[in-house]
């Protein structure tokens, strides 16, 4: 197999999440810096796959170029079978808000609404009326309940990262992008948010992306990529962390210079935490 190249079976097209040669670079300085190299990938429906590799490998970088929230340097992105790249922002935000899910670390709450308001919110962005039952019906999932009145700031992080799982429920995203869903997590929330994710993940029509560091989040995916040097490196069907490569999987070829590149600042940037990550973004 090519480095940089992962592929679904046929049986699994047409790819939710489709992204064939993907590079993104950044300005450093009067040069550029290319992170990804020409990813391509596919995820199918009802699959969840996981994205490893070593911190800086450019697993966040990927997970925001096919979320649409960074345009990459060159290469193309489909999600649910709309390019990205035809899409002006306008379009892409409501694409955005109607078929693309985001739990982050970080949970992008806004701290003056309550729980229920929150969960509601990628409704009342859209222009519609929330769905009362179907909100009780989320936080009732995700063991929120009694917490529906709530605000973030009186919440503890699991409590908020809930909310905002509750909130990627009520959404029905076609397709969902995680990015350490439970590293800030107790070991039982974890398991929690780990659980609703598979099971969002593998309902007809949905399908997920998760990158993530925990080996128990990837074990429960059904295939996971690797990505080193901003290169896809290897792929492992069943996430069985019996199968995992014990060294550091050989570093590939050198890139090769990037067709056009975009700068960003960290103010621009939509890590976790950021304006850009939330549901109205
Ligand atoms: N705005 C930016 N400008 C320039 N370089 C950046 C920018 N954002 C990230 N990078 C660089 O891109 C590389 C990949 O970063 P990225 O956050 O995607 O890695 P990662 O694999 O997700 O790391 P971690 O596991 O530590 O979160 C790093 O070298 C990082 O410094």
């Amino acid at each position: 197999m090519e480095a940089g190249t992962m592929t679904t079976p046929e049986a699994f097209a047409p790819a939710p999440i489709d992204a064939r040669g993907v590079r993104k670079a950044y300005q450093v300085g009067d040069g550029f810096n290319e992170i990804l190299h020409g990813i391509s990938l596919q995820v199918a429906p009802q699959e969840m796959v996981a994205v490893m590799g070593p911190s800086g490998s450019g697993k966040s970088t990927l997970l925001y170029c096919l979320a649409g929230l960074e345009a990459p340097s060159a290469g193309e992105v489909a999600l649910a079978g709309r390019p990205l790249a035809a899409l002006n922002r306008t379009d892409l935000a409501k694409m955005r808000r109607a078929e693309v899910g985001f739990v982050f670390q970080s949970y992008n709450l806004i701290p003056t609404l309550t729980a229920a308001e929150n969960v509601a919110l990628p409704a009342t962005l859209a222009g519609r009326r929330p769905d009362a039952d179907l909100i009780a019906r989320t936080l009732a999932a995700v063991g929120l309940t009694e917490r529906a009145d709530a605000r973030p700031p009186s919440m503890s992080g699991g409590e908020q990262q809930r909310v905002a799982l509750a909130r990627v429920l009520a959404q029905q995203p076609q397709v969902l992008f995680a990015d350490e869903p439970t590293g800030a997590l107790d070991s039982r929330t974890g398991e929690m948010v780990l659980a609703e994710l598979v099971r969002i993940a593998h309902e007809p029509g949905r399908c997920a992306l998760v990158v993530t560091h925990d080996p128990l989040v990837a074990a429960a995916c059904d295939r996971v990529l690797f990505l080193r040097d901003g290169h896809l490196v290897r792929e492992l069907r069943g996430g069985s962390p019996a199968r995992w490569p014990r060294r550091s999987p050989r570093s590939p070829r050198r890139a090769e210079p990037c067709a056009r590149s975009t700068s960003r600042s960290s103010a621009t940037r939509g890590r976790p935490g950021s304006a850009s990550a939330s549901p109205s973004s």
